[in-house]
C-alpha cells in the first residue's frame, strides 16, 4: 500500500534572500524546543515557605555569579522555567527608592488611603527576576526589552521595570503579577468566565497590536490570569516582533484577480496541464525552499505561519487565541498535539477538512494535497468536536445531545477567532466589542446590582 503522504508545494516562485535563512534557522531551532506538553517547567509557586533545596542551591549560584543583585532584591523562590529563561520570584529591597508608576496595585491602594498610612506601608513588594539564559542571542534579547519598553503604558502588559547586566548575564525584572496555573482551572471554566478571561486577553492584545507589534507566542502560560481579579497581563516577548519586519510579497497580499492569473500561471499549474497526476511534482525543482518565521509554540500556530506566509500580520495571534478558548470549550489541553508542522496542518485539517486547507494553502501561493483516507472534504463542525470531547455523543439509542444557548454563543465567537483567512479572521480590538465579550461587563453590572440589593 502506498505511504500516506501530505505535501506542501509552491504554486509560485518566491526569491528568497540569505537572511532569511538565519531567521529560518532560529525558528526552527523553537519549533523543537518550544513544547507546550514539558508542562514541568512551568511551576506557579504554591507557598515562599517550601522552597526546594535544589531551588535553594540554584539560587545561591545566581546570587553568587551576579554580583550585587542581592543588595538590591531578596530571592524567594523559583517560580517559572522556560526555554530561554529562568524566574525568580523575589522582593524588592529598594522599591521605595524608585518611581513606581508601573505599580498598578499601588496605585489602587494610594487611591484611597490618607498620606500617613501610605508612608507608614512597609508591606513588602515582590517582583519577578528574569535570568534570560547566556545562549540567546543579543539581538533577542534587546528586541525583547524594547518591545517591552515600547509596550509600558499598557496595563495589561506585564511592564519592564528594569534591566541588568553583569558580564554575560542579563536580567529582567518584572512586577510580580499572582496568578494560577492554566491546568488547575480551565476544566471548571463557565461560560462566564470564559468571557472575563477573553475580555482581558483580548484588551491586552488590542493594545499590543495597537503597536503594530506581534506576539507570536501566545499561549496559556505567557498569560498570567488571576482568577479572583478577573484580570491577567501578558509576558514574554522573547519572539515578539514589528510588523512587516522581514517582509516578502506572498500571494495573500495581492488582489483577488492577481492572485487567481498567478495561480493560473505557476509552475503547479504547468504540471496540471502538462496532463501529470494530481499528485505530481517537478522532480528536479530548482527553486528555493519557502523561507518564513515560525517562531511560536506548536499547537497555537495560525495556518499561514504553518504554510510559511511570508507576510503575516497580527493576525495569527488572534488564532492562537482561539486555540485556548478551543481548549477550554472541549476541556482538552493540549488540544493541538503535533509533532510538526505538516502534522499540525493536519491537525487542522481534520476540523476544517481537505476543501478549507487546499483554498488556504492557494491563498498563500501553496499547494496543498494529501492521500490520507481519513480526511473529509468538509471536516467537522466546531460544536460537534466540542459535544465529542465533552463526551457528550456516540450512544445512538440516547437523545441528541446539544450544545446549551451559552456554549453557542461562545462557538459563534470561536468561528471568528479559527477562521483560516487572516483577513476574515477578527482582529483584537473588534474581539474585545463582540457581543460575546460585550456580555461579561452586563454580567458583572448584574453580578453588583446584587450585591447591592444585599447590602440594603
Ligand atoms: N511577572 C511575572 N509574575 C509572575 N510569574 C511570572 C512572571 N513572568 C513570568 N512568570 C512565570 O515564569 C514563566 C516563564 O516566563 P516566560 O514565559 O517569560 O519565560 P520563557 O523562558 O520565555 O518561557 P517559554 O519557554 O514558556 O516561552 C511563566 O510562564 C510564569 O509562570
Amino acid at each position: 500500500m502506498a505511504k500516506a503522504r501530505t505535501s506542501l508545494r509552491h504554486a509560485e516562485h518566491i526569491d528568497v534572500h540569505q537572511d532569511d535563512i538565519k531567521e529560518e534557522e532560529a525558528a526552527e531551532t523553537l519549533d523543537e524546543s518550544m513544547d507546550p506538553l514539558d508542562e514541568s517547567g512551568h511551576t506557579v509557586d504554591s507557598s515562599d515557605e517550601e522552597v526546594e533545596d535544589a531551588v535553594q542551591e540554584d539560587i545561591a549560584r545566581f546570587e553568587e555569579t551576579f554580583v550585587g543583585i542581592n543588595k538590591r532584591f531578596r530571592l524567594i523562590n523559583r517560580i517559572g522555567e522556560g526555554t530561554f529563561s529562568t524566574v525568580y520570584k523575589a522582593e524588592d529591597l529598594e522599591y521605595t527608592a524608585y518611581n513606581n508608576s508601573w505599580d498598578i496595585d499601588e496605585r489602587e491602594n494610594n487611591k484611597w488611603s490618607s498620606p500617613h498610612k501610605r508612608n507608614a506601608s512597609r508591606k513588602p513588594h515582590y517582583v519577578a527576576i528574569k535570568k534570560i539564559y547566556v545562549t540567546s542571542s543579543p539581538i533577542r534579547i534587546f528586541n525583547e526589552l524594547e518591545l517591552l519598553y515600547d509596550l509600558r503604558e499598557s496595563d495589561s502588559v506585564c511592564p519592564l521595570i528594569t534591566a541588568f547586566r553583569h558580564l554575560d548575564q542579563v536580567v529582567a525584572v518584572l512586577p510580580y503579577f499572582q496568578h494560577r496555573d492554566f491546568r488547575d482551572y480551565y476544566r471548571d471554566m463557565t461560560i462566564s468566565d470564559m468571557r472575563l478571561y477573553f475580555r482581558s486577553l483580548f484588551t491586552a492584545l488590542a493594545a499590543v497590536h495597537e503597536k503594530g507589534i506581534i506576539h507570536r507566542d501566545v499561549k496559556p502560560t505567557n498569560f498570567l490570569y488571576n482568577t479572583t481579579q478577573s484580570r491577567g497581563v501578558l509576558v514574554d516577548f522573547g519572539l515578539a516582533e514589528r510588523q512587516g519586519t522581514d517582509w516578502h510579497p506572498c500571494a495573500c497580499h495581492l488582489p483577488d484577480d492577481d492572485r487567481r492569473y498567478k495561480v493560473a500561471h505557476s509552475v503547479y499549474a504547468q504540471t496540471q496541464s502538462a496532463g501529470h497526476t494530481a499528485s505530481s511534482y517537478p522532480k528536479n525543482d530548482t527553486r528555493n525552499s519557502r523561507r518564513a518565521n515560525r517562531a511560536g509554540t506548536r499547537g497555537f500556530r495560525a495556518p499561514e505561519v504553518l504554510l510559511k506566509c511570508t507576510q503575516q500580520t497580527c493576525s495569527i495571534d488572534v488564532w492562537s487565541v482561539g486555540v485556548i478558548l478551543l481548549t477550554m470549550l472541549s476541556r482538552r489541553f493540549p488540544f493541538f498535539h503535533s509533532a510538526d508542522d505538516i502534522d499540525a496542518l493536519l491537525e487542522i485539517t481534520t476540523i476544517f477538512g481537505r476543501k478549507k486547507m487546499r483554498e488556504t494553502a492557494l491563498f498563500h501561493g501553496q499547494v496543498f494535497e494529501t492521500n490520507v483516507p481519513s480526511y473529509s472534504e468538509g471536516g467537522h463542525s466546531l460544536e460537534k468536536i466540542i459535544l465529542w470531547c465533552t463526551g457528550r455523543t456516540g450512544d445512538k439509542t440516547q437523545p441528541k445531545k446539544e450544545l446549551n444557548e451559552e456554549e453557542k454563543e461562545a462557538v459563534q465567537f470561536l468561528h471568528r477567532l479559527l477562521e483560516c483567512n487572516p483577513f476574515k479572521r477578527i482582529t483584537a480590538q473588534e474581539a474585545v466589542e463582540h457581543p460575546f465579550l460585550l456580555k461579561a461587563y452586563e454580567e458583572s453590572e448584574v453580578d453588583e446590582d446584587m450585591l447591592d440589593t444585599v447590602d440594603a
